[in-house]
């Protein structure tokens, strides 16, 4: 399948990779655009992919088209586009499909939330359930997003408070990595092996939720032993309130 990106940042280069790990497209089946031109080559020639001169020429040259531009440049440029009977698959957060559907030219839209670790094929992708795409279209829009990632449809009431969690919370868990990482090397752990046992600890943390479904409070109670160490930790994170501000945070967003 021909697949075209209209805005190659970090999102569009998270999908492209995992896609790429994957094996779903080929480099020479990529057709991608953004605002800065020889930037754009740049990349693109690091992928393979070939860089258009802007966005019309991404949508003649590919069957399924990713648009990955920030939200706000959404209105100066999707309307002026003709998708020819082609699918959009929009990642824009805050554009819902009644939104964005209204400034679509001759195509169906699916809108999607993808997060990061789509990049390693392990990532979260949120569908909005309506959309106008056809059996056909959004078989087509699996076979590329179910390899990479765990396909989540929700309606959309709730897909600001889903992605909240999984495609805003990558970068609390990434403030986690980072100051665990700075506790380790504060005791004279190597900063690289810190980050490494960190991270890994959060991977294996999640993987054992998802496989036994356990409650996470009693994950927590199991590692918790009578006078041990990590009740230690435990009662310091509640005094300072570090569940309450996880919650504030996203909070925060979802009142914004
Ligand atoms: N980052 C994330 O984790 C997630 C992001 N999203 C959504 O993805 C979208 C992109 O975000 P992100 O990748 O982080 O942002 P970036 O700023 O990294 O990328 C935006 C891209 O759009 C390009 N662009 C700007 N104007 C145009 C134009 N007129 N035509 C073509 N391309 C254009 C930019 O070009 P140039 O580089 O030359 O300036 C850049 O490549 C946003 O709408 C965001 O809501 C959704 C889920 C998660
Ligand atoms: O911060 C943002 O606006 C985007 C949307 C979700 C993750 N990053």
């Amino acid at each position: 399948m021909k697949i075209g990106m209209i805005g190659f940042g970090n999102m569009a280069q998270a999908m492209l990779e995992g896609f790429l790990l994957k094996e779903l497209v080929e480099p020479k089946d990529v057709f991608v655009c953004a605002a800065h031109y020889d930037l754009l080559c740049l990349r693109a020639q690091q992928y393979g992919v070939h860089a258009c001169n802007d966005a019309q020429e991404v949508i003649d040259q590919s069957e399924l088209i990713l648009l990955a531009i920030k939200p706000y440049q959404v209105e100066a440029l999707v309307p002026s586009l003709d998708f020819q009977e082609k699918l959009l698959v929009s990642v824009v957060a805050g554009y819902s499909f009644e939104k964005l559907s209204k400034l679509v030219s001759h195509g169906n839209t699916i809108c999607i939330i993808p997060n990061t670790p789509i990049a390693i094929g392990e990532g979260i992708t949120l569908v909005e359930e309506e959309t106008n795409s056809t059996p056909e279209e959004l078989a087509s829009f699996m076979s590329l997003f179910s390899p990479v990632s765990l396909v989540q449809f929700v309606d959309e009431a709730h897909m600001k408070t889903a992605l909240i969690l999984a495609s805003c919370a990558p970068a609390f868990a990434d403030l986690m990595i980072e100051a665990l990482g700075d506790a380790g090397v504060e005791y004279g752990l190597d900063r690289k092996m810190a980050y490494t046992l960190a991270a890994k600890m959060l991977v294996g943390t999640g993987g054992l939720y998802l496989e036994k479904g356990l409650h996470p409070g009693a994950m927590k109670d199991a590692v918790c032993s009578p006078k041990g160490m990590t009740i230690k930790g435990v009662t310091t994170l509640e005094k300072r309130g570090f569940r309450a501000s996880l919650i504030e945070a996203v909070e925060a967003i979802e009142e914004s």
